[in-house]
């Protein structure tokens, strides 16, 4: 999806994988069938050819605290040349900055300060709220305008466009799309290819030297599940072979969100009329700027929870900041169905017509460490058939508590400013229909709202973690060998030992980059 405003769109078609959990215990009562829908990439460049566009690296402390763990090598000092390797920042005053560099081959560019988020950050200012010029350099708390994988052209810069399509001029280079891997060849605990089925008809592809897997979070372990790598008393329960007892699919991490917290503005916003409008059209056409250029969460922040754990020093929250009146795109409502909302609760909140086209901005306050892991297991044995995802959500209180501290900086602190009061800022106060028991914009009320309309950021990891070799609860060491299997390696964001604080594309690359370079046998850039 080229055209960064337009990211959304592609969610259930035939370049979406169109997951969704299991039903969820402790929260999503307002989605249907009370599942989450994980939407990911069916293409190259897998969701960075269709994700929001964020480019956010998490923290420096992730990348310390991976190291500490026993993962020799992927310190915060090990992983920024990765980092900045990977990329050309277009920003000319965060080009020079030690933390970024202007040679590599994904694209990273400022985002517009569309009115609207222009006022949010003001009124952070005024309420004291911390900010930073640079979320991915010296300090990533407070707030700050997002950099995006978009290129000077306005275009997506996704992983396919920055260092797949350069290479596929390449002799030693072959990619088969339409391939769906159903396995992983072994012969005597080594890997020696992967069988997969394109256009009905059954192949499989030899390794001379190694197989990398880069499935994703979910696919990576399906795969791995498949061919008899996982915990061996649910392969066991499945009839697969056992090869190797590992805790594939265990320890997976996401981020949940709230569902949006809305304000009417005066200012300046986003809308999709005006996106599509002849004028926007020629603008972007011509010139690569306007509404179409930039992706909608356009002001980012990251902020400590008052309970997070004090040895944790990175932020538990998130607040992803969107320059439009969620839910208010007129006649189509594809937000709907992408997140999945029941007809009640849509009609409750989001269906009223009269907010269509009119400009907002609207707040999602996202969890960084929830205290409960979720599991990617095998529904059957089947290749075809979807895993089942069960991420736990909220199974823990605390993690709605994070949430709530969020929404509250939101609701007592920036609701409060002049800033909003000049912008014209309102608080939509729909009320949600599960929550009637609870007074509006109470404690109770919100968690009931955190709960009711969960929904994920889409930034699975840690399915198939690193650690190092004592560590029993780990599937791949730190080189990205999977453990007990000879010319096997994972590469991709299930291998993080935890999820880091902040969107998980660009960690991703970062991944990708150092797995080039271990397999290759260089130590570092
Ligand atoms: C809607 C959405 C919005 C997001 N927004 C952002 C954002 O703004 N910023 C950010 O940093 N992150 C964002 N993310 C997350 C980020 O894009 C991902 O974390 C990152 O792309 C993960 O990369 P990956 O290589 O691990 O997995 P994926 O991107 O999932 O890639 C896996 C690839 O493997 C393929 N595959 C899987 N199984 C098989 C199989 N059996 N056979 C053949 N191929 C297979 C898939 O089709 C895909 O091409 C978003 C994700 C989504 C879905």
């Amino acid at each position: 999806m080229p055209v960064p405003s337009e990211a959304a769109q592609p969610q259930r078609t035939i370049i979406d994988w169109e997951y969704r959990t299991v039903p969820q215990k402790h929260c999503c009562s307002g989605l249907k069938d009370k599942a989450s829908r994980w939407t990911r990439g069916k293409v190259l460049g897998g969701c960075s050819s269709h994700n929001y566009n964020q480019y956010c690296r998490g923290n420096k402390n992730d990348y310390n605290m991976w190291a500490d763990m026993g993962n020799t090598g992927w310190s915060y000092d090990d992983v920024l040349p990765y980092f900045k390797k990977s990329i050309s920042h277009l920003d000319p005053a965060l080009a020079k900055s030690n933390y970024h560099s202007t040679t590599g081959p994904l694209q990273v560019s400022p985002v517009d300060r569309i009115e609207s988020l222009q006022y949010v950050y003001d009124a952070a200012i005024e309420a004291g709220l911390q900010t930073t010029e640079d979320l991915n350099g010296e300090n990533q708390f407070g707030f700050a305008f997002s950099q995006a994988t978009v290129d000077g052209n306005g275009v997506r810069s996704s992983s396919a466009d920055a260092f797949l399509y350069p290479a596929l001029g390449r002799k030693n280079l072959h990619v088969a799309t339409r391939a769906h891997v159903t396995k992983v060849l072994l012969e005597d605990k080594k890997a020696v290819g992967v069988s997969y089925v394109r256009d009905l008809v059954k192949g499989e592809v030899k390794a001379r030297k190694e197989v990398i897997l880069s499935g994703g979070a979910i696919g990576s372990p399906h795969i791995l599940l498949l061919s008899g790598i996982g915990p061996k008393k649910h392969l066991e329960e499945l009839g697969v072979p056992v090869v190797a007892d590992l805790p594939v699919g265990e320890n997976m991490q996401d981020h949940p969100t709230s569902d949006a917290v809305r304000f009417y503005t005066k200012a300046h916003a986003y809308t999709d009329t005006e996106a599509q409008s002849l004028k926007e059209y020629f603008k972007y056409k011509f010139f690569g700027t306007g509404l179409k250029r930039n992706p909608i969460n356009n002001l980012q922040y990251f902020m400590k929870s008052p309970h997070q754990p004090e040895h944790h020093d990175f932020p538990y929250i998130q607040f992803s900041i969107l320059c439009t009146l969620w839910g208010s795109d007129p006649g189509t409502d594809y937000y709907k169905d992408n997140i999945g909302y029941t007809d009640e609760v849509w009609d409750a909140l989001y269906s009223d017509n009269d907010n269509d086209d009119k400009y907002g901005a609207s707040l999602l306050v996202t969890l960084l460490h929830p205290a409960t892991n979720g599991t990617v297991r095998l529904q059957t044995t089947d290749p075809f058939d979807h895993p089942l995802i069960q991420p736990n959500f909220f199974e823990d209180p605390i993690d709605v508590k994070h949430i709530v501290a969020g929404i509250r900086v939101i609701v007592d602190q920036l609701a409060k400013t002049k800033a909003f009061e000049k912008g014209g800022f309102e608080l939509v106060k729909s009320h949600h229909p599960h929550c009637k028991e609870h007074s509006f914009n109470s404690d109770d009320y919100w968690s009931c709202f955190i709960r009711a309309n969960a929904w994920t950021l889409f930034h699975p990891t840690s399915t198939c973690r690193m650690g190092p070799d004592n560590d029993k609860n780990s599937v791949v060491d730190p080189e990205l060998r999977v453990k007990g299997i000879k010319n096997l390696r994972v590469a991709d964001a299930s291998i993080m030992p935890f999820v880091v604080s902040g969107n998980t594309n660009a960690p991703t690359i970062m991944i990708a980059e150092k797995a080039a370079d271990m397999i290759l046998g260089r130590k570092t850039v």
